[in-house]
Order: structure tokens, then sequence, then C-alpha cells
């Protein structure tokens, strides 16, 4: 089935992003993230489809298509570079889909689980994801599953002691508190991560927990500057070592 045809201002706009980048390199022998078409292709009706939903319900408080795209897609092409092939990822508070469903649309041999309370949000995720679907937007491609949307709290998701290899989030939870629940989201993992998103905030210390990446970059059509951390849990016994702070070019 075909979608209505959506922009080309919005397809530049996405397409640009992409190829601008945040300006961090892949890591070596990590799973690259797929700037292929395919992959621009969905992220350009997911956002089509934001743009639509939110003159009805209130799903982004970007202010320009610039920020809409940089806000959706930037943060999530971080992660995708350095995610491990196949991973079980939950993203807390998905909201209309930052960076669950665009980490989902650039890496589809990852697992998503996208959790989000509000029910007219839930909506929205579940519609886009089946519109995807249908029109082949990410059914192609070798994906493991399509993204699964559970509708609740990060907090109940963690007392069932589910078992996700990484966890993300963004914009939901104090920093602190989120780096807890990612913890104990992957708690079942053999090696399990966890992805603090930040601003200008320093990242929170977790005992047991240890930077590996502390990611300083600009998003691509804003210029807004972003910190993307990962932790590790760290092995019995092992001291930590100094993070990587890579150079944005
Ligand atoms: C500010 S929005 C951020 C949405 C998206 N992550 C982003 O960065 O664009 C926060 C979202 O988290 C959801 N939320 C708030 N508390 C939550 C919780 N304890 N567990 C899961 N989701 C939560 C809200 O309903 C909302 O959709």
């Amino acid at each position: 089935m075909s979608l209505p045809s959506v922009s080309s201002a919005l397809e530049e706009r996405v397409a640009r992003a992409l190829s601008i980048g945040t300006g961090l390199p892949a890591p070596e022998g990590e799973a690259a993230t797929a700037g292929n078409e395919a992959a621009a292709s969905s992220l350009v009706r997911w956002i089509d489809l934001i743009a639509s939903w939110n003159a009805r319900i209130d799903l982004t408080a970007a202010r320009t298509d610039d920020e809409l795209v940089d806000l959706m897609v930037a943060d999530a092409l971080v992660i995708a570079a350095h995610v491990p092939r196949g991973a079980r990822v939950v993203d807390v508070g998905t909201g209309a889909g930052a960076p669950g469903l665009a980490l989902a649309l650039l890496r589809p041999d990852l697992a998503l689980t996208l959790v989000e309370p509000l029910q007219k949000r839930v909506s929205f995720l579940r519609n886009t994801i089946g519109a995807l679907l249908q029109s082949e937007a990410l059914g192609a491609g070798g994906r493991a599953r399509a993204p699964f949307v559970e509708r609740g709290r990060g907090e109940e998701l963690a007392r069932r002691r589910p078992a996700f290899d990484v966890a993300v989030s963004r914009a939901t939870l104090a920093p602190a508190r989120w780096l807890e629940m990612g913890a104990a989201l992957t708690a079942g993992a053999a090696a399990p991560e966890v992805w603090v998103l930040l601003a200008k905030e320093e990242p929170p210390v977790l005992p047991g927990w240890e930077v590996e990446a502390d990611l300083r970059y600009r998003w691509p059509l804003t210029s807004a500057e972003r910190r993307a951390v990962r932790y590790l849990r760290q092995a019995p016994g092992s001291t930590a070592s100094p993070p990587t702070v890579p150079e944005v070019t």
C-alpha cells in the first residue's frame, strides 16, 4: 500500500540532517547507521505523520521544521552508531517516537520496545507503526520484529524484571533517576548498557556502572549542543577507565 505523498521540503530536511550527521565518527567494527534511502524515506513518513497529528493532539513542542527534524532524528543517529547488532532495546517515555522509533527505522536489526503512558501518544505510535508496516517502510530489510508499543510507565515495567540489553530515554525522568531505572530494566542482560541523553547537565553517577563513552555533538540543522553518555555495567572487581570524548568537527 502506498501512503499519500509528503512534502519535498521535509524530504530535503531529513536528507540534509542525515548527510550532515552529528559530526561524530561511527566506532570501528560496530554496526553503522543505516544512512540509506529506506531509512530516510521511513523517517520522512513518520515525521510527516507527527506534523499532521500534532495539529490535533499535543505531540511535540518543536517551533520550526528544522527543530522538529533534529529533535526526532539526531540523538537516535548517535545511539544507532553504537548499539550492538540484534540488541533488545527499550525506550522509556517515547512520546512521538524519539529516540526509540527513529532508532528502529535507522537500525532494522534491533528489537525495540517503546514505553509510553499517555493513550493519545500510544495511539499515535501504534497507528504510525501500522502505516509504516503497510507501506513496507518497516517491513523490509531483515527486521527482527516491528517495534512494540507498551502502554505504561517505566517503573511498572522495571518491576516485572525484563531483560533488555539496552535502555534509552530522553526528556522523561531526571538523569540520575533514569540511570537507576535503566539499570533495573537491563538487570537480566549479559552485557547491559544504558544511555543518558543530556543538553548541558553533568552525567549522573551510579555505583556499579561506568561511563564507557561521553559523546558531545551538535544537532545537524539547529546546531543545538547535545551530550549522549553510554554507561556499561562494571565487571565485578574492575576499576573505571576514563570515558571517550571524541571531537566534534
Ligand atoms: C517530554 S516527553 C519526551 C518524549 C520523547 N522521549 C522526546 O524526547 O521527544 C516525556 C514523555 O514521557 C512520558 N512519561 C512521563 N513519565 C513517564 C514514566 N514514568 N514512564 C514512561 N513514560 C513517561 C510522557 O507521557 C511523555 O510522552
